[in-house]
């Protein structure tokens, strides 16, 4: 059975719920490292009041006993701080001639799901849509993607998410500081850059965006170290993995466009300043370069793997922007009671965890087994194999 999750759950309700299969058994869950990666979601430069409601810590309620898998589906929750502002809200329905139907929401916002959500689920009020298409579910996804990403550490496999751009302002290129080095550097900023004279910079940008009312996007960056050769498979088009990493970070709230390596460049340059040359030494095989990202015919070629995913600015501005509401159908101009300004900082860490997922997917269809034990044997068989090809 490969790895899958699914997540429930409405943003101003009482708590998300994950619920996830195929994690092998004897994995020791590292708690206090799960709850860390949500807390690291929570932050960033330019996000809304809501995130100082909330301090996101996951509940694992089902196959995990004494700290390791046991194989059994994983179910796990994230409680909303915020949900005891919305009960009645969320309990009491907006009935037509009652005090509460001021509280439907009629008025959809250009950007988000709302008018497209009703109209598809014949939903009258829009607040039925946007609970559930609000990013507050990549906190479950991220819960998941922590677990995920603890499988692949114990295989040496290390990920790194930073911020290369918001709105006008870019980050410097890294340039080739380890991914340890990223990781701690990244860690220690607002925005999530190594930089401090662009983290100052952007923090200001931000401000001044903010206080025009508007929002920004940005482009976000993701590396993986440390993976085998030969993760995905270039023989069913389901079966790449870079088409799979691409699909899951497009899934992200508010991503409009996906890169590996050097992606869109591919198309200006020629095929001898793109193609990466193959060496052969100690260590095996090689590349002069890493330009492709990691990726050739859908598989790992053993280089870190590189992904880019650009966020468009977030839809719920203090600016009017002119819509429709489904009521009157007459013009009207948007209010807002608060929303992010920013979230590019906060996304990077989301698509950390929605690669990590995918990646370890990818590593239990090839190394399959039950249990942790297994699963190490025939990765050790395969490294076996790869040297003496
Ligand atoms: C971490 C994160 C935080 C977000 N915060 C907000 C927000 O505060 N307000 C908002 O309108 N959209 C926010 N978004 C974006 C919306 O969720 C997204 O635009 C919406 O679900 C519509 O989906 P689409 O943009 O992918 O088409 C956020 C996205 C992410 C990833
Ligand atoms: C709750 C989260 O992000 C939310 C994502 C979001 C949206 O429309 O996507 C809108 C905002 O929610 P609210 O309207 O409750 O302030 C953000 O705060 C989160 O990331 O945990």
């Amino acid at each position: 059975m490969s790895l899958r999750f699914l997540t429930a759950g409405e943003t101003h309700g009482p708590q998300l719920t994950a619920i996830i299969e195929g994690m092998p058994s004897n994995m020791t869950v590292d708690f206090e490292q799960l709850n860390n990666h949500l807390l690291r979601r929570q932050k960033g430069y330019g996000r809304g009041r809501r995130m100082q409601i909330e301090t996101d810590t996951a509940q694992i309620v089902g196959g995990v006993r004494h700290g390791r898998t046991t194989g059994a589906p994983i179910a796990l929750v994230v409680e909303n701080k915020d949900w005891k502002h919305w009960t009645s809200i969320m309990n009491v329905e907006p009935i037509e001639g009652t005090d509460e139907e001021k509280r439907r929401v009629h008025r959809p916002r250009p950007g988000h799901a709302d008018l497209n959500g009703g109209l598809k689920y014949n939903l009258k009020d829009l607040r039925n849509v946007l609970e559930r298409s609000s990013a507050r579910e990549t906190a479950a996804r991220v819960a998941c993607g922590a677990l995920a990403r603890q499988l692949l550490e114990q295989f040496g496999i290390k990920i790194a998410g930073h911020v290369i751009r918001i709105g006008e302002i870019e980050a410097p290129p890294v340039g080739d500081i380890s991914i340890d080095a990223l990781i701690e550097r990244t860690e220690q900023s607002s925005v999530r850059v190594v930089d401090e004279e662009t983290e100052k910079k952007m923090e200001a940008y931000i401000d001044q965006i903010k206080k025009e009312g508007d929002s920004i996007g940005g482009i976000v960056e993701c590396i993986v170290e440390g993976l085998p050769v030969g993760l995905g498979s270039h023989v069913q088009y389901d079966r790449k993995l870079d088409g799979r990493i691409a699909q899951g970070v497009m899934s992200i709230n508010a991503f409009k466009g996906v890169e590996i390596g050097i992606g869109f460049e591919a198309g200006i340059l020629r095929g001898s300043q793109v193609h990466d040359e193959i060496e052969h030494g100690e260590n095996g095989y090689t590349r002069a370069s890493n330009r492709l990202g990691g990726f050739e015919g859908g598989m790992t070629n053993g280089m870190p793997v590189v992904v880019r995913g650009v966020m468009k600015p977030i839809p719920t501005l203090y600016k009017p922007l002119r819509s429709v509401d489904i009521d009157t159908k007459e013009a009207f101009t948007a209010q807002v009671e608060r929303s992010d300004a920013c979230a590019v900082p906060a996304a990077s860490v989301v698509m950390e965890h929605v690669v990590a997922w995918e990646i370890a997917k990818a590593f239990l269809e090839k190394f399959g087994g039950d249990s942790m034990e297994e699963i190490r044997a025939n990765y050790e068989n395969y490294l076996n194999q790869l040297a003496q090809y």
